[in-house]
């Protein structure tokens, strides 16, 4: 509750309307288990359990992203993993700013706070201001493990921008299975070049896959903008659509996906996946293949033989063709 209270305080200090975003409707919405607890983000599961809203809550510096920021991203995204009820999560960023109004999904790392050896918790640097806790005081990159957990959870995960991704936030978007992108403050931008930094993995090469090879080395080679539109044209971004719509129309692609077979979501979205994760894929799709067998009378048979110590039984099982 303190954390809820603190919120409030800090909505009323923003004068901003909405305690979350002004494109959140709270009839849709009841906090997710310990989402009290977060400060850089907030966290929501449907009325009816089934979806998850996890959404960064910089708006004041287009939703960068610090440390503490990617810990409770992970929380809450894993939390929503193992949520059984749980198809889709929306992942978003809450706004506007209420320092000037604009919109963004996620900025990417927050550069205030980027030291040489990564991004840096509170008060701690990398020149030697350390406190000398050893743990804070390391520089991070986990927003690849954030990157590794949506592109492996067996949940489809939706990019739902309301103005900019860029950076490291234009990497988070492309691991999205989809994006849907507000019409009217929807921009993209590769930053990461200006910066001196560069996803050299999933954020380049996923993109790369996407929209193919030409246009990808343009958006990284020469970080201008691009509107949802040209994003849409490009093949980056599912749907455009009004900015006042965004979250309604998530929603309702969400609701469209939860009337489909939870298994062949699963399964389809590590079929997508395998063709560019190597054995790490192959792992996680014959895990669920596993499961399915785990299923068939055939596979109790062999279960049941060892426990009761004889010999199995497979003659009612025939050799596929
Ligand atoms: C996103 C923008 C294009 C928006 O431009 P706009 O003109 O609309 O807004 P302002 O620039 O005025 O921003 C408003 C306000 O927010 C502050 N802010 C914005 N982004 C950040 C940020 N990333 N960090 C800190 N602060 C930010 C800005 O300073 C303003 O504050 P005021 O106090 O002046 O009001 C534009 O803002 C922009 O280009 N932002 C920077 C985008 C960027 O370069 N991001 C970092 C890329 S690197 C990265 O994200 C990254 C992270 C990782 O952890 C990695 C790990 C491993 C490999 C690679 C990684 C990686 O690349």
């Amino acid at each position: 509750m303190a954390a809820l209270a603190r919120r409030e305080e800090r909505d009323r200090e923003r004068g901003v309307s909405s305690p979350v975003s002004d494109l959140f409707d709270p009839a849709e919405w009841v906090a997710a288990p310990g989402a009290e607890r977060y400060t850089d983000i907030t966290a929501h599961v449907s009325t009816d359990g089934r979806v998850a809203r996890i959404a960064f809550d910089r708006p004041e510096v287009r939703n960068a992203f610090r440390p503490r920021t990617v810990d409770e991203l992970y929380d809450a995204l894993d939390i929503a993993r193992q949520d059984p009820r749980i198809g889709v999560v929306l992942l978003t960023g809450n706004g506007p700013s209420p320092k000037d109004g604009g919109w963004a999904f996620c900025s990417g790392g927050d550069q205030r706070i980027r030291g040489r050896t990564g991004y840096q918790y509170e008060g701690k640097d990398d020149a030697g201001e350390a406190s000398g806790d050893l743990g804070a005081a390391l520089g991070r990159l986990h927003i690849l493990e954030v990157q590794r957990l949506i592109r492996f959870m067996p949940k489809v995960v939706i990019a739902v921008v309301p103005g900019w991704a860029a950076g490291g936030g234009h990497s988070l978007h492309v691991v999205c299975d989809l994006t849907i992108a507000s019409r009217e403050h929807g921009r993209f931008k590769q930053t990461d070049a200006d910066v001196g930094s560069f996803d050299a993995g999933y954020g380049s090469a996923f993109f790369a896959r996407q929209i193919g090879q030409k246009f990808a080395r343009e958006v990284f080679f020469l970080a201008e903008e691009y509107s949802a539109e040209r994003a849409y044209e490009m093949g980056a971004v599912n749907r455009v659509v009004d900015h006042a719509d965004l979250e309604r129309e998530a929603l309702a692609m969400a609701r469209v996906i939860l009337t489909k077979s939870p298994t062949a979501i699963r399964m389809l979205k590590f079929a997508f996946n395998a063709v560019d994760d190597g054995i790490a894929g192959q792992q996680l799709f014959a895990g669920e293949a596993t499961r399915l067998a785990y299923g068939t009378d055939e596979a109790v048979e062999g279960r049941d033989a060892f426990l009761q110590k004889r010999d199995p039984d497979w003659s009612p099982y025939p050799w596929h063709y």
